[in-house]
């Protein structure tokens, strides 16, 4: 709750509102990409918040450490396509200004080209992504040439964040802007309202525990990090079975998509059958190195969950945002639904200096 700074004992009752409301409380849950992301978009529109990011694991053990973090939109059922097109296009625009600046190499975010290729032809041949990632084209013939068991692809260039440095760079950031990062596993949001005024739950599949949430449930994704530095393009395979992503130091071969699956045990069989898939459409794998094997759950669910809630218990209340549930497609929406949360924490903020002015009339 708004507690007094031992630096305003003493002010009168409208100062202590005035500067006390100034500086509310708040709690990021969560320093994967969504929580690292939304301290960062939080600290950057309230500089004055004194904002906290509590979290039980940080890079390099979050699911975005696992991921590649190619931006190449996944779909949200349960959300308008245009909402998820306005967050790709914020987080395009956003991870593009970086890769083009002298941060690009330790931020970790690089702009990468390359195809995704089709057996059977999309329905949607211009899918609604096309015109804000770079140079969205249909393959020519002789580009197909190359993949003889695919009928149709696209080739683009988009962008590509590669972690840790990303999630590494996230943190530098919040710490230069006086955010605290202390490592904490929260058993219930509640434990909270004495300490903050606000929390935000990015927390990931941690939700489905910590928010009782049945409709978040993980996907379990299986990579390989391998050392192959002369591929240099992306291959995806339309239907999200197989993707070859070179990155800076790594390239990450998958996949899988196993539904409410909860083991991070990396599967021997698995390993073998992706790198045959990821072979057959780049043959020259066969001399990668270095192969590291990666799991990851994918907080999934029909559409991100970006909600504020009022928990409230015996006449006490503590106000939540939440943001989770980013499934396959967290990077590339991640600056958007940041500052979708971002908004809801300000209206949190007006909520609370609303119902401090009136405690003081
Ligand atoms: C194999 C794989 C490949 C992927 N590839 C891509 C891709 O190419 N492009 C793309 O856009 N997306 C991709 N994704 C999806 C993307 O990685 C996720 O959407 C994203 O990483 C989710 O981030 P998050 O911060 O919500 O979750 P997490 O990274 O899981 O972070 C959750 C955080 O909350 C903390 N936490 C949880 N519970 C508690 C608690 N009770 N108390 C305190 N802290 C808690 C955890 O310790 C962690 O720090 C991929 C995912 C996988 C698994
Ligand atoms: O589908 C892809 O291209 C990569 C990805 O996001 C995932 O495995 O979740």
């Amino acid at each position: 709750m708004l507690s007094l700074a031992p630096h305003l004992v003493g002010a009168c009752p409208r100062q202590l509102c005035a500067l006390e409301m100034a500086a509310p409380k708040v709690a990021v849950v969560g320093a994967g990409l969504i929580g690292l992301s939304t301290a960062l978009c939080i600290s950057e529109a309230f500089p004055s918040c004194r904002l906290s990011v509590l979290s039980e694991q940080f890079s390099p053990n979050t699911t975005g450490d696992v991921a590649a973090g190619m931006l190449i939109p996944h779909t949200y059922p349960g959300t308008p396509i245009h909402v998820q097109k306005q967050w790709f296009k914020e987080t395009f625009t956003y991870l593009f200004a970086i890769s083009n600046s002298a941060e690009a190499s330790e931020a970790g975010i690089h702009l990468v080209s390359g195809w995704q290729v089709f057996k059977t032809p999309p329905k949607d041949e211009v899918p609604f992504w096309s015109d804000i990632v770079l140079g969205f084209r249909p393959m020519s013939a002789a580009e197909l040439q190359k993949f003889p068991q695919h009928r149709s692809g696209q080739a683009f260039t988009t962008l590509k964040c590669d972690c840790p440095p990303y999630l590494l760079w996230l943190e530098k950031r919040l710490r230069a802007n006086g955010v605290q990062v202390h490592t904490r596993r929260v058993a219930d949001l509640w434990e909270l309202h004495r300490e903050y005024d606000v929390v935000v739950n990015c927390t990931g599949i941690g939700a489905h525990q910590l928010g009782g949430d049945p409709e978040l449930l993980p996907v379990r994704g299986q990579v390989l990090k391998v050392h192959a530095p002369w591929v240099k393009h992306f291959i995806r395979d339309g239907d999200g079975s197989t993707y070859v992503y070179p990155g800076i130091d790594s390239v990450t071969l998958g996949g899988t998509r196993e539904k409410g699956s909860w083991s991070l045990s990396p599967d021997p069989g698995t390993t073998k059958d992706i790198f045959d898939r990821c072979r057959s459409l780049e043959p020259s794998l066969q001399r990668a190195q270095d192969v590291r094997v990666k799991v990851g759950l994918r907080p999934s669910r029909s559409s991100v969950r970006l909600q504020r809630e009022v928990l409230s218990r015996g006449g006490a209340k503590l106000l939540v945002v939440h943001s989770y549930g980013h499934g396959a497609g967290g990077f590339s929406v991640h600056r958007g639904t940041a500052k979708e949360a971002t908004r809801l924490v300000g209206e949190c903020i007006a909520a609370l200096q609303g119902s401090s002015s009136r405690a003081k009339l």
